[in-house]
């Protein structure tokens, strides 16, 4: 018994040198995981800036984007700080005062200045594209179409910002970036796997963009677009219709409607009891209209609403040419398009238009019987339900629903089918569906053709590994003294 407790008292468990063991190893293990949580924490956050004025035919509107600074070629990393729409028109309507063009754009420019931190002004990349607009404008007249453009250049100069350029983008351009955009905000192109077509229904033109990998797209080498993207290869198809935005298709259809001498136009796509007087330049005045230009100015007519959907579509399809197909097949003006390939996301106009008529989530018998009731509900009507919405949007939803339907079944050929395929967006994950974020993303090389290596565990994981190895270690050190202590004393007491 004396000689149990003799054992018990001499347990090295108890002793004041395991105690200190412990402590040191514990104190270890701290020590350890501290280092590596601050070691990897990440840095305090750094910021970088890049500025995108997106001029298009109807409006000009300022991107100010911001990204973690250290984190440039991670996908979903560059998020819409700030959105700046400009007062006025579309910088092409300034061609009888170009100078004018320039100085509408300073108040958005102003903002920008307070959004961007003023250390990072100087750093911060500035571009401005133009679309369908001034694609128009320099068709019609060169000379105004530069002036326009130099008189932006001089206020976009004069801002504290690294100006870049202001330039007419190409319709081939503008499909592929706005496909890049919305495949970089929903973090598809890291991953590699199946991509979202992009549909962009702006003013003057309209763009389809999608991922195919049909053997036939050497067919039309001007609608291939090929990118290597995180590892990826991508050949994409688009198209940009000149002349197919909305504005531009709602002058097509109603100068084939207008004939030069008519009085009155009684338009299918416009409200019962709508109705207002127009001269025919207005209407003529663009050169995406060919034939039945009047050669004396001066003529009006009033525009009179009959809301019917089914004569609009109808009068709509007269815009679409069939000239014959040289491919193996075709959407429409003899224009090459491989098979369809969804899921697609739908922006700009066509979801100003189906957000308005709530048509987002219809199917497409559901939305023509919408449309067919709401053109035949009377104009008057119409403007009691909707107080707020300016007069010339809302006068135009009739024509502009149609036109979308049209333009995406008879234009597109999407099917009953195909249709639930389409998601009409405005953003994603709170930054605007378009083409600008893919136009900066390409220009400051932010999209790497391949995958950057990355570690092999996130942060986390790694932390919690550590930890446990460690623990791991000093357990198993633990076992360790226990076992070989007790013989250690009890040779020591046999001496
Ligand atoms: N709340 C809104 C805002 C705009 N629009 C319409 O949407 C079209 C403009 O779409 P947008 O994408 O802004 O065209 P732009 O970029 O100006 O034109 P483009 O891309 O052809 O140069 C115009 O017909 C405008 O009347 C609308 O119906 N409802
Ligand atoms: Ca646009």
């Amino acid at each position: 018994m004396a000689e149990q407790r003799e054992m018990k008292e001499k347990n090295p468990w108890h002793s004041a040198v395991v105690i200190l063991i412990t402590v040191l190893g514990i104190t270890a293990i701290v020590a350890l995981v501290t280092t590596a949580v601050l070691q990897n924490k990440p840095l305090l956050q750094k910021y970088k800036y890049g500025i995108v004025l997106d001029a298009g035919s109807s409006h000009t509107a300022v991107y100010i984007y911001e990204w973690p600074a250290e984190k440039e070629n991670d996908t979903g990393r560059v998020h819409q700080k700030h959105i700046c729409k400009v007062l006025g028109p579309g910088i092409s309507s300034y061609s009888h005062s170009p100078e004018l063009a320039g100085e509408s754009l300073r108040t958005c420019m102003k903002q920008a200045e307070r959004f961007v931190p003023i250390r990072r002004h100087r750093e911060t990349p500035l571009y401005l594209g133009a679309t369908a607009g001034m694609r128009l404008l320099s068709m019609e007249n060169q000379n105004v179409c530069d002036q326009v453009l130099g008189s932006v250049e001089k206020v976009l100069r004069s801002t504290p910002f690294s100006y870049q350029g202001a330039r007419i983008i190409s319709g081939q351009e503008e499909g592929a970036f706005g496909w890049i955009t919305i495949n970089y905000l929903d973090d598809r192109l890291k991953q590699g796997s199946g991509t979202t077509g992009a549909l962009d229904l702006g003013g003057a033109s309209t763009q389809i963009t999608f991922a195919t990998n049909q053997e036939g797209m050497g067919e039309s080498a001007e609608n291939t677009v090929t990118f290597r993207l995180y590892g990826n290869d991508y050949i994409l198809y688009t198209h940009s219709f000149l002349c197919y935005g909305k504005d531009q298709a709602l002058k097509k259809t109603l100068a084939q409607q207008a004939q030069v001498g008519n009085s009155s136009v009684l338009d299918p796509c416009f409200n019962e009891g709508y109705s207002v007087d127009r001269n025919y330049s207005s209407v003529y005045s663009s050169p995406c209209i060919m034939a039945g230009k009047p050669l004396e100015t001066g003529y009006s007519f009033t525009h009179i609403g009959k809301g019917d959907a089914s004569q609009c579509q109808q009068a709509i399809r007269r815009i679409f040419t069939n000239p014959g197909c040289n491919f193996s097949r075709c959407s429409f003006n003899g224009v090459y398009q491989p098979p369809i390939q969804g899921p697609f996301g739908a922006f700009s106009a066509f979801y100003f238009v189906m957000n308005f008529l709530n048509l987002t989530s219809d199917s497409l018998e559901g939305t023509r019987e919408k449309m067919e009731r709401y053109c035949s509900t009377p104009w008057h009507q119409i403007k009691q339900q909707h107080p707020g919405v300016k007069e010339k949007y809302l006068a135009e939803y009739c024509f502009s629903g149609n036109y979308i339907l049209s333009l995406l079944t008879d234009g597109y050929k999407f099917t009953s089918e195909t249709w639930s395929t389409i998601t009409f967006i405005k953003k994603i994950s709170g930054s605007d569906a378009g083409w600008t974020l893919g136009y900066m993303l390409n220009l400051t090389n932010m999209i790497p053709a391949e995958a950057p290596d990355s570690p092999p565990l996130p942060h986390a994981g790694y932390v919690t590994l550590l930890l446990f190895i460690s623990l791991v270690i000093f357990v198993i050190f633990l076992f360790s003294v226990k076992s070989l202590w007790p013989r250690c004393t009890t040779q020591t007491q046999i001496i």
